[in-house]
C-alpha cells in the first residue's frame, strides 16, 4: 500500500521509535509532525543544511516509547472516565433513559477504545500499558459491586435496576474480554477486533432495537425480537468490517476482502444465533458473544500474526 500520503521509510532503527505506531514498511516518524523530515534519501532535500541526523542511543528510543504509552494510556483512562461521567450527567437529568444510557456506554466504551490502540508505540509492552484502562475500570467495578465505596454516577450510568451488585456480572464480564483482546490479539490479529465489534456494537444495538421493535418474538426465545437479533447480524458485520478497514488503513492488517466479508458475515451469524439463545444466570451476553465471536474469527482467519 505505497500512497504519496504515506512515506515509505527505511528510518534510522532509533528514530524508528519515534514513529507513530504503524507497523511494517510504511511507517510515518513522529518527528514527521513534531520536527523537519529525516534526511533518508526517500524524501526531497531539506532546503536549510540541518545538521546530520545522529543516531539516539536505543534507551532513548525505548524512553520515548515507555512516554507514549504512559500519555497514551492517561488518555484513554481520562476518555473512560469522560463517558461514564458524561451519561450519567444525561441520565440524573432525565435526558436520557438508563436502560440506553448503559447501552450506549456498553457500545461507545469497547469500540472506542479499540479506537485508540493506534496511538500506543510500537513497542511490545504498548498492549499492557492499554490494558491497564479496562484494568483499572475492572477494579473500579469490583470495588463499587461490592460496595466497598460508593459511585453513584458508576452505577446509574452502567446498571440497569441502579443495584450495586450489578457491577460484578455484565459490566465486569465486558472489561474482562477488552483485557483479553487487548493481551491476546492486540493490533496484531483481526480476531480480537471482530470479538469486540460483536460484542459492543452488535450486543449494544440488539438491545436497543430489541426493546423498541422487537414485538415479533423468536420463537424459541420468548425474550428475544428478529428485530434485535437481524440489528445485531447487520450492526455487528458493518461494525466490524468498518473497525477491520481502519486497522488496514493504518497498515495493521493486509486483508483479501472478498474472504474477509465471507469469514466476518459467518462471525456475526454464529455469534447472533448465540445471542438469541436463553442466557441462564452463568452464561452472560458479555461472555457468549464475544467467546463465539473469537472462536468462529479464529477458526476462519487463523491467528494471522501481523507484525
Ligand atoms: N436479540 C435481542 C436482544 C435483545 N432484545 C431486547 O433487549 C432486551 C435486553 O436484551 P439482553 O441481551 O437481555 O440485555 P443484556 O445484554 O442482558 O443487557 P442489559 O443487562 O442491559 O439488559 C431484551 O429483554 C429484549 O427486549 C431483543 O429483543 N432481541
Ligand atoms: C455497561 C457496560 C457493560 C454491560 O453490558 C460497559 C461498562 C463500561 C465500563 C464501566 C468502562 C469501560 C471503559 C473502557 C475500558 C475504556 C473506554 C475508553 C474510551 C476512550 C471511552
Amino acid at each position: 500500500m505505497g500512497t504519496s500520503a504515506v512515506f515509505i521509510l527505511p528510518a534510522p532503527a532509533a528514530a524508528a521509535h519515534t514513529r507513530l505506531s504503524l507497523p511494517g514498511r510504511h511507517v510515518l516518524p513522529l518527528r514527521t509532525f513534531l520536527s523537519p523530515p529525516v534526511n533518508s534519501g526517500v524524501w526531497p532535500k531539506p532546503v536549510t543544511k540541518s545538521p546530520p541526523f545522529h543516531f539516539r542511543p536505543a534507551a532513548v528510543a525505548g524512553g520515548v516509547e515507555l512516554l507514549q504509552d504512559a500519555g497514551a494510556a492517561a488518555v484513554v483512562m481520562a476518555g473512560a472516565y469522560a463517558l461514564v461521567s458524561t451519561f450519567n450527567y444525561l441520565t440524573q437529568r432525565n435526558l436520557i433513559e438508563q436502560s440506553l444510557s448503559r447501552k450506549l456506554v456498553h457500545i461507545l466504551s469497547g469500540l472506542l477504545f479499540v479506537g485508540f490502540w493506534p496511538i500506543f508505540s510500537t513497542s511490545t509492552e504498548a498492549r499492557y500499558f492499554a490494558s491497564l484502562v479496562p484494568l483499572v475500570n475492572c477494579l473500579r467495578l469490583v470495588i463499587h459491586g461490592f460496595s466497598l465505596a460508593t459511585d453513584e454516577g458508576l452505577i446509574q450510568s452502567v446498571t440497569r435496576e441502579g443495584k450495586p451488585e450489578e457491577l460484578l456480572r455484565g459490566p465486569l464480564y465486558y472489561v474482562l474480554v477488552l483485557i483479553l483482546c487487548a493481551l491476546v490479539f492486540w493490533r496484531e490479529s483481526p480476531v480480537g477486533v471482530i470479538s469486540l465489534a460483536m460484542m459492543c456494537g452488535g450486543d449494544g444495538v440488539a438491545d436497543i432495537m430489541g426493546r423498541r421493535f422487537g414485538d415479533l418474538k423468536i420463537p424459541y426465545n420468548q425474550q428475544k425480537s428478529w428485530a434485535g437479533s437481524i440489528s445485531m447480524f447487520v450492526v455487528g458485520f458493518v461494525i466490524s468490517i468498518g473497525m477491520l478497514y481502519y486497522f488496514s488503513v493504518l497498515g495493521y492488517f493486509k486483508l483479501d476482502w472478498i474472504c474477509t466479508i465471507k469469514r466476518v458475515a459467518l462471525v456475526s451469524l454464529v455469534a447472533t444465533v448465540v445471542e438469541s439463545l436463553p442466557t441462564t444466570e452463568i452464561m452472560d451476553d458479555n461472555i457468549s458473544v464475544p467467546l463465539t465471536s473469537m472462536l468462529v474469527a479464529y477458526l476462519s482467519f487463523g491467528y494471522q500474526f501481523y507484525h
